[in-house]
């Protein structure tokens, strides 16, 4: 006799239940509807895996949008006043459209020849800024690959550093719970079956049992193991971006890599997008895929030798090979996901950056009247985000149209095939055909089962058809989770880009003179006067003076500024430095902080905490008016220092700022200061705080630019009262009776130093012609 539970189609009912007593067919009925409500579920389950992946990625793509606009605006801010003062643009027009070329030099009291060459290969590691590389183009290769694997190993173990650590036991607390979570659903399936059971046969006690009692008590644990589970991948989530944003802060943030990074080198361009957003959505892909991948894992373990007890260990394994078979088919079809999604990334970075210039910027662009040339631009970059990503979304369709075939629907048939087929054909060739699958078992068992108790089969095939279903599931996500390392191989490769570009910059600055040789190793024959001087320069940071010893400075672009330069800063003895614009005068600071490298000769400079900066456009941080004045030291080393708000007043008053704590609500009022504060009361302030940090020697590039020269003369006046020794970048003829000595730049490589007498001093004129110098 033949058993026709699980057969859709009319035909198949009414065979079955030609032979059959009402009794029986009802048994049936309910069989049937529980095997159809379960075929259902495994359906919606599928639909529902494939809904949220779709729906997690469309959250992803609104929220990396999401930005942290007050921290990217420091940012911008503190990258604007690096390029103000660098004024980058002209060399790089310059060098573009020269290509290598040669600006003729003057000579310096007959002894140096000078020639200021600018060339346009060799990369090196103190010289990035012109290296055409694949990070830069954004067009590196992203696979699946041994490359990817050995990257997120590597980020793997930044994440779990020892197996002391804490998210060491969240990532074995995840595993505990699937396993426990794995049980649980086996567990249900077996009581569904049992359910059946007790419907079928009639046995109101059994039902009770098994649907009143055990799912009561068994509805506490599992609701328990279904929530710590989703808090254990929340926790390992803000773990695993915890680890790895600290550790890109400890290399960006770390000497001057954050300068270099955005200054130096331009292999990446949105650093604060990788940072901020990319490490966030590589730690959230890595964690799901984890979640993702080891459920199912366990699940196609558990539930095949569950499987393989019922029906036989080949019935499985038909399961199981046809969705190897699948897999393979589905990894030839699938688009480049990887790429697209570490361009998507890109794109992003590239669309959040000009809106932040936009709020950089904002002033100069209203008084320009250029907003709608800003809009054109915004959204040329906007329009270009959305191409691409409509892109993604068709390449997703399609290949979403093939994985619900493959995956989801032919899948169900195969598993129906898998649970039914022993059922229906019982004899001849089939049988034959089934027997090595396991199906001889089970044709045995239902031929018992028809004899004594149709119930057992009802409850033999609730049980297996829900396990038969959940293993296809379980398979199924693995082979999904496909598409989800693809994109996590987009993230990985973004972040480790961010991680080689770090790294290398940071190696850099350890072996500064290493990759001065490495540059000229690279320098063609041609450049003679080049290779002489990017000979690596010697350091020597621990004297009381200042002295440059036959320096040179090159510039990133391998631009030769100035040449042999030799002079000395004596403390007392104030320095003026003047000379065309691009001509150098920044960029000597720039060596003598250590920004840019030393080439040539030997510096000698006392330590960094005894010198000081301060730019045309001072630095303002995030905080109080307090932190604006005593920045970079904190309030509480100040305190700790038995300095008090009074003594930080008298500063103010000294530089004609007395009334700004008052007006601004004291010195705790935090707001954003280069905002709320003038061109002059920003300069005023950056005073105050040399004022406050009393170096030995200050570096002042054109910082008074913007204050009054009454102020500008008191200013100066007392820091020569306090000890502290000038080296002064200025056009203004107004400072030149402050300072001893004059260091003339040419613009052409060339440069001269001489005393200034008095009657060098320029003479000034007021409104009416008369003399306004002494
Ligand atoms: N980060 C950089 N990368 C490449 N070139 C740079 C960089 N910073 C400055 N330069 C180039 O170095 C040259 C000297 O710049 P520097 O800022 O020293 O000029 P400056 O004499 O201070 O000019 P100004 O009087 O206009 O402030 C310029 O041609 C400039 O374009």
């Amino acid at each position: 006799m033949e058993f026709a539970i699980g057969g859709r189609g009319p035909g198949g009912w009414a065979g079955a239940f030609q032979a059959a007593s009402r009794k029986r067919r009802a048994a049936r009925v309910a069989a049937a509807v529980v095997a159809g409500v379960a075929a259902v579920g495994g359906a919606t389950y599928y639909w529902t895996q494939q809904t949220e992946c779709d729906a997690e990625s469309s959250t992803q793509l609104e929220s990396s949008v999401n930005n942290d606009v007050q921290a990217l605006i420091e940012r911008q801010r503190e990258r604007s006043v690096a390029l103000t003062a660098a004024s980058p643009e002209r060399s790089l027009r310059e060098h573009r459209s020269t290509g290598a070329s040669v600006r003729s030099g003057t000579s310096r009291s007959g002894t140096s020849q000078s020639a200021a060459i600018a060339i346009s290969r060799a990369p090196s590691m103190a010289a990035l800024k012109s290296i055409p590389s694949d990070a830069a183009s954004g067009r590196s290769s992203v696979r699946v690959d041994r490359k990817f694997f050995s990257q997120l190993w590597r980020f793997i173990r930044i994440i779990v550093p020892s197996i002391r650590s804490r998210e060491f036991w969240v990532v074995l607390g995840i595993g505990v719970t699937l396993v426990i979570r794995t049980r649980l659903d086996i567990w249900v399936s077996d009581n569904a079956g049992d359910i059946v059971k007790a419907i079928v046969a009639r046995d109101r006690e059994a039902f009770m049992r098994k649907c009143v009692r055990d799912i009561s008590i068994m509805m506490f644990p599992m609701s328990f193991v279904n929530n710590i589970l989703k808090l254990q991948i929340s926790l390992l989530r803000v773990m695993a971006r915890k680890r790895l944003t600290l550790y890109f802060h400890e290399l960006y943030l770390s000497q001057l890599t954050f300068y270099k990074a955005t200054n130096l080198d331009n292999r990446i361009q949105n650093i604060d997008q990788l940072v901020t957003q990319d490490v966030e959505k590589f730690c959230t892909t890595l964690v799901n895929l984890y979640s993702n991948v080891s459920k199912p894992l366990l699940d196609v373990v558990l539930f095949s030798s569950r499987l393989a007890r019922s029906l036989g260990a080949k019935g499985p394994a038909v399961m199981i090979g046809y969705f190897i078979l699948t897999s393979a088919i589905l990894r030839k079809l699938q688009p480049p996901f990887g790429r697209l999604t570490a361009d998507e990334q890109r794109l992003e970075g590239d669309f959040r950056l000009c809106h932040s210039r936009l709020i950089m910027h904002a002033e100069e662009i209203a008084f320009y009247g250029g907003g709608q040339r800003e809009k054109f631009f915004i959204n040329g970059t906007f329009e270009k985000l959305l191409q691409h990503m409509q892109r993604i979304f068709m390449a997703r369709f399609r290949i979403g149209l093939v994985d619900s075939i493959l995956v989801k629907y032919l899948a169900t048939i195969v598993g129906y095939c898998v649970v039914s087929m022993p059922i229906f054909f019982t004899s001849g060739f089939v049988r034959t055909l089934l027997a090595p699958l396991g199906g001889q078992k089970l044709i045995d068992q239902n031929k018992q089962a028809d004899a004594e108790d149709a119930a057992l089969v009802a409850e033999m095939y609730t049980r297996n058809s829900r396990l038969l279903i959940s293993l296809s599931a379980a398979i199924g996500r693995l082979v999904l989770s496909g598409k989800e390392l693809t994109r996590l191989a987009g993230y990985t490769a973004r972040v480790g880009e961010l991680d080689s570009v770090l790294g290398d910059l940071r190696r850099s600055q350890a072996a500064d003179s290493h990759s001065s040789l490495d540059a000229i190793a690279k320098l063609g024959l041609e450049d003679v006067e080049l290779r002489a001087a990017m000979v690596p320069g010697r350091l020597v940071d621990n004297v009381d003076f200042v002295r440059f010893e036959h320096v040179n400075i090159v510039s990133p672009d391998r631009i030769l500024l100035a040449k042999d330069l030799t002079f000395e800063v004596p403390p007392g003895t104030n320095v003026l430095i003047t000379g065309p614009n691009g001509c150098g005068k920044s960029s000597l600071f720039r060596v003598l902080c250590g920004l840019w490298p030393l080439y040539g000769g030997t510096l000698y400079r006392p330590p960094r905490s005894r010198m000081f900066y301060i730019p045309q456009r001072p630095y303002l941080a995030i905080g109080s008016l307090r932190e604006q004045v005593i920045y970079p030291m904190t309030t509480l080393e100040m305190r700790s220092r038995n300095i008090r708000d009074e003594d930080l007043q008298k500063l103010l008053d000294e530089v004609h700022l007395g009334e700004l704590s008052r007006r601004r609500n004291g010195w705790d009022n935090v707001c954003d200061w280069s905002d709320v504060l003038s061109g002059g009361e920003k300069q005023r302030l950056a005073m105050a705080r040399l004022f406050f940090h009393r170096p030995q020697y200050a570096v002042l590039d054109e910082c008074t630019s913007a204050v009054s020269l009454d102020v500008e003369g008191y200013l100066y006046t007392h820091a020569r009262e306090l000890g502290i020794t000038l080296i002064t970048v200025s056009h203004r003829p107004s400072l030149w009776r402050f300072h001893e000595k004059l260091l003339r730049f040419d613009g052409h490589g060339g440069w001269t130093f001489t005393d200034i007498k008095p009657e060098d001093i320029p003479q000034l004129t007021g409104i009416n012609g008369e003399s306004v110098a002494a």
